[in-house]
């Protein structure tokens, strides 16, 4: 196996492949060549099979499995001693249209967008390994690199996890966007509901914003192209049919049914701990939602990543008697790492500017935002 083997990507122009492309190159210390109909067509798919050892698919869900069979068509044996992935959301038929070539194969599935960071920390990815074996060891280090979160599958299993993970949870996003479409203009709109919002709603306006917000095709395409979702969307339509049938009904045999089989018997299957951990998940966003809806904040990039910076930072409060309601480390839009310091609604806005000017001129770090102290 090469020490640095050369990357070629299959989608380069896309948001993976140019995250992969940055990952490979600066996180892995090796070279990158890739083919997208799009925008990168300097090297033919021959050309680019013939420079490259790791061939990675990232192109979209429904065209993978014919562009997978099309190279390795293309390659006609030249593959051998390459190792091909993917990452496509969904696994068996990638992973079966790799193993018609003659290279070593694992489907991978990053459980996160292309995210602003430079590894996948934190993150869930499946790993499908299919064929491998002379690959192994690179293909460990290059997880380890990741800094992933694996987890290993077959990729008949990933696809039947996948079927509850994003088919379900999609669905029900969707179809809740859908409802609101039909029915929140007959309460005075969206913008008149959100006074009203509980911390469920919040969560799940969260959640189905972020789909909208996103690449159309993904969403389609995990329903669609997924066989385990259509039996999964027949179970979720005939939940709620119950469930509309009994509310309908109305009486106190069909509220102690609603109450037996879509409360207390998926507790008793969740598990009291299980239960209580997501419960107290759910408390602690409440939480996280309630500071970041407080006006009255600064946010501050801290360019000295080292021991103590934080301190220099909160020492500036400090030394004007300002007291601080939270702080939450998180990630500029652009994913830089910055502090969000929330500041008593009370405290005096002249000593609060005077604090964002020390923190700039004093060179602790850049104020981003500084919200409610004019
Ligand atoms: N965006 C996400 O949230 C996640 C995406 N993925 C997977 O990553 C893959 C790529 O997703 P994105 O980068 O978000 O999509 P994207 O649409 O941004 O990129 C796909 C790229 O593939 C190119 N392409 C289309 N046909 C091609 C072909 N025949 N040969 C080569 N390239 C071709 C397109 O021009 C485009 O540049 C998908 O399979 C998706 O399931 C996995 C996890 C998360
Ligand atoms: O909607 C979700 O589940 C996401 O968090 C984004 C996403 C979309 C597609 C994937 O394959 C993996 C993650």
């Amino acid at each position: 196996m090469p020490v640095s083997p050369r990357i070629g990507l299959v989608g380069s122009q896309g948001a993976y492949g140019r995250w992969l492309r940055r990952f490979f190159e600066q996180r892995m210390g090796l070279q990158v060549w890739g083919r997208d109909p799009v925008g990168d067509t300097a090297l033919s798919e021959r050309a680019l099979l013939e420079e490259v050892d790791v061939l990675v698919f990232c192109a979209p869900i429904r065209q993978t499995p014919e562009v997978i069979r099309h190279y390795a068509d293309i390659a006609a044996g030249i593959e051998r001693g390459q190792l091909w992935l993917d990452i496509t959301s969904i696994k068996a038929a990638p992973v079966a249209a790799m193993l018609s070539s003659q290279a070593e194969v694992v489907g991978l599935h990053p459980m996160s967008a292309a995210p602003k960071s430079a590894t996948l920390r934190g993150r869930a990815m499946v790993v499908c390994e299919a064929r491998l074996d002379a690959w192994r060891p690179w293909l460990e280090a290059f997880l380890a690199a990741s800094e992933a979160d694996c987890v290993r599958a077959e990729a008949e299993q990933h696809d039947r996890v996948m079927a509850l993970v994003q088919g379900m949870v999609h669905a029900s996003h969707m179809v809740q966007g859908a409802v609101l479409r039909e029915l929140a203009p007959d309460v005075g709109g969206l913008d008149a509901i959100r006074p009203f919002a509980s911390v469920g709603y919040e969560l799940d306006m969260a959640v189905m914003r972020r789909m909208l917000a996103s690449n159309p095709a993904i969403y389609q395409d995990i329903q669609f192209d997924n066989p385990h979702v259509a039996p999964m969307l027949e179970r979720m339509s005939a939940q709620l049919d119950k469930l509309c049938d009994l509310v309908w009904r109305g009486d106190n045999v069909a509220r102690d049914q609603l109450r037996e089989q879509l409360l207390e018997r998926s507790r008793d299957y969740a598990g009291k701990q299980s239960v209580a951990e997501g419960s107290y998940a759910f408390e602690r966003l409440g939480y996280l939602l309630a500071d970041l809806r407080e006006p009255r904040f600064i946010s501050v990039f801290l360019p000295l990543d080292r021991p103590g910076s934080l301190r220099a930072l909160l020492s500036v409060f400090e030394q004007r008697g300002i007291n601080l309601d939270s702080i939450h480390s998180s990630r500029s839009a652009d994913g830089e790492l910055l502090f969000r310091i929330g500041v008593s609604r009370d405290g005096d806005a002249t000593a609060l500017q005077d604090a964002v000017r020390a923190i700039e001129a004093e060179g602790i770090g850049r104020v981003l935002e500084a919200s409610g102290i004019a």
